[in-house]
């Protein structure tokens, strides 16, 4: 199987990598079903680097549909250390515009509907989850957008998931910026949560594409607006990643961020009554803290 240290989840308006060299199709299957579609490996910057379209190619599952545990999974099981998603958002304050990137810092969970953890059948792991993105990945991604030099990025800000699939409602999109958030997208949850259980560092290359439907003077969003921005700042988002491949460290133990050990200290059951099915199951994952 080929391996990848580099994994990216491409989201609205990103199917595939255009500036990938020997690339290949893996089909994967895991514990959890099918990922997204199949993942892309190939050569971005000379790095080898995985890709896999959230939404599947053609966009066929809806942000309730993504099978995020599967997706994460099938990163990890290809040696990923790294995990770039790149996502649509909308824009909660009025100097964040439609096609400025951002880089956001801190999460605020408002899904309804979606499995938040790998793990169950006799395993229970408590993971902190405090900076919910990796401050190493997030800041490469930064330093990457900068030295792009025309691209308008924010350093930080709070994404606010929602379940979608209906956009919010102008109450809601009120009450968020009133509670401090930033930006609003459906996905980031539960993929950051599941990242941070396989130990993966994880962090996200936000496209603003409108400003959701707040803002009095702009048209509410709709997807033909969603759609028109994101061209532009998909390339941006490529551009970034073609940058960031040759930034990344060879050993992420060398790095500030604790994602590599983020289940130190986690798991609560004893290993010795952990059922063997589950051992198996989870071998990935944990292996290396209960065998
Ligand atoms: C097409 S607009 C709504 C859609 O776009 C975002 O997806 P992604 O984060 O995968 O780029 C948003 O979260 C919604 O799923
Ligand atoms: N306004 C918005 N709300 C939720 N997800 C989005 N993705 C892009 N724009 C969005």
């Amino acid at each position: 199987m080929p391996q990848a240290k580099i994994g990216v989840i491409g989201g609205s308006g990103l199917y595939q990598m255009e500036n990938m060299t020997d690339v290949e199709e893996i089909r994967i299957q895991t514990p959890f079903g099918d990922p997204s579609d199949v993942i892309t490996i190939g050569k971005v910057s000379g790095v080898e680097m995985a890709f896999l379209p959230r939404h599947g190619r053609g966009h066929r599952l809806n942000p309730s549909e993504v099978p995020s545990r599967a997706n994460i999974w099938a990163l990890k099981s290809l040696g990923v250390e790294w995990v770039i998603s790149v996502s649509a958002v909308g824009s909660l304050r009025q100097e964040i515009a439609p096609r400025d990137l951002v880089i956001p810092d801190q999460l605020l969970d408002r899904t309804k509907s979606r499995v938040n953890s790998f793990y169950e059948g006799g395993v229970v792991v408590h993971c902190a989850f405090a900076e919910p993105f990796c401050p190493t990945l997030s800041s490469l991604l930064l330093e990457s957008a900068h030295e792009l030099g025309d691209v308008k990025v924010h350093q930080g800000g709070t994404y606010v998931c929602m379940e979608g699939p209906l956009f919010s409602t102008k109450a809601e999109s009120n009450a968020y910026r009133q509670m401090g958030m930033d930006i609003i997208g459906m996905t980031a949850l539960p993929e950051a949560k599941l990242a941070r259980e396989a130990e993966l560092c994880y962090a996200v290359i936000a496209c603003a594409t409108d400003y959701d439907c707040w803002y009095e003077s702009e048209e509410s969003v709709s997807v033909e607006m969603v759609v028109g921005n994101l061209s532009a700042n998909t390339g941006n988002a490529k551009r970034i990643l073609q940058t960031l491949a040759q930034k990344l460290p060879a050993d992420r133990s060398t790095q500030a961020c604790t994602c590599e050990r983020a289940l130190d200290s986690a798991i609560m059951t004893d290993p010795s009554l952990i059922p063997a099915e589950a051992k198996e199951k989870y071998n990935l994952l944990i292996g290396r803290y209960i065998s």
